[in-house]
């Protein structure tokens, strides 16, 4: 089984996929969260410093627009870079971008994304999707992928929700199944996947997934990847003293360019969201975190937190 770790804007940044690969391992593929063109035509510096600063293969820039411009914009920005893969995000279902037919808000308009596969595919860089299985009904997936049909595309990743839903309310396993039947290209899930067991049930249900993308679960539980491959599983101290070492990492990363508590504090708070599950008495932690209203209180926090010891 292909892993990846899906994108979360604020959560996947470069500083955080690299200490994952560096400590964790057991991901196949990364994604940068979006990337997008600035009304003056510019990348903004943080999204700059997701691709720019040494191409990984298994890593892939993911973009988000609906416009010819931005995809050729992107497409040449990452093949000038040396990428080989780029992925298209459809599924993001932030009212703000939906507003614009950008994300999610795109899939109601096939014929737009119709208009910019024609003209903006190139064989020098591999594309592949994330998409949801429509923003208002599911009654949208057939004309969307009917339209992806019709083009040379790696691989489709469909989070089975409605744009309209965000994260909320279960995943439409049955759009899932309608996603698989009528695509030609291979299919991705991903969706709530939060232990081996949601993976296997997952796995029972569509025998034939090659390929999934995993992202709070990973988070929440970062040995999730090796568990789902067999992998061995370090023991708890072991699991504890790497879990310390990517907070190291990810902490003087953000020292090292942030200035000041207040940056730094907005930068790692909210990564403990997930990030306390994989600990001992997560709720008291997390909540330790998020009174922390200091760098010296945070320290303790995260002190605490690994006087709980990892959870099995
Ligand atoms: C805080 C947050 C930020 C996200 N940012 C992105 C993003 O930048 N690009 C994207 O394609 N999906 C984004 N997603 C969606 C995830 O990639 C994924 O599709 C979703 O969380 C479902 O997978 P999961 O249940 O394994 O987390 C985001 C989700 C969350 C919760």
């Amino acid at each position: 089984m292909k892993i990846a770790l899906a994108p979360l804007q604020g959560f996947t940044d470069l500083v955080f996929r690299r200490a994952f690969a560096k400590y964790i391992g057991g991901i196949d593929q990364f994604y940068t969260p979006f990337l997008v063109l600035q009304s003056g035509d510019e990348l903004r510096t943080s999204h700059r410093r997701e691709v720019e600063p040494n191409v990984e293969e298994n890593l892939v820039p993911q973009f988000i627009g609906n416009s010819l411009k931005e995809f050729i914009f992107f497409r040449d920005y990452l093949i000038d870079l040396g990428y080989k893969k780029m992925n298209w995000n459809l599924g993001c279902p932030f009212p703000m971008l939906v507003k614009k037919k950008k994300g999610s808000g795109l899939l109601p308009y096939p014929d737009l994304i119709e208009e910019v596969l024609a003209e903006g595919l190139d064989d020098r860089i591999e594309l592949s999707v994330k998409m949801r299985v429509g923003y208002d009904s599911s009654d949208e997936l057939g004309a969307v992928l009917s339209v992806l049909n019709k083009f040379k595309i790696a691989e489709i990743i469909v989070h089975p929700r409605l744009g309209k839903q965000l994260y909320k309310g279960e995943v439409d396993l049955k759009a899932f199944q309608q996603a698989m039947t009528l695509s030609k290209h291979p299919i991705t899930y991903n969706g709530d996947i939060n232990s081996l067991e949601d993976f296997q049930r997952c796995l029972e249900q569509f025998p034939d997934l090659e390929s999934i993308m995993i992202g709070r679960g990973l988070l929440r539980d970062v040995f999730l990847a090796k568990k789902i491959k067999g992998e061995d599983i370090p023991s708890s101290q072991e699991r504890q003293d790497l879990l310390e070492k990517i907070h190291g990492e990810i902490y003087d990363s953000y020292d090292s360019y942030l200035s000041g508590d207040t940056q730094i504090l907005s930068k790692l708070k909210p990564i403990w969201e997930y990030f306390a599950s994989n600990f001992n008495n997560e709720r008291k932690v997390y909540k330790a975190i998020k009174k922390a209203g200091s760098i010296k209180k945070y320290n303790a926090a995260v002190a605490f937190a690994f006087q709980q010891g990892a959870k099995d």
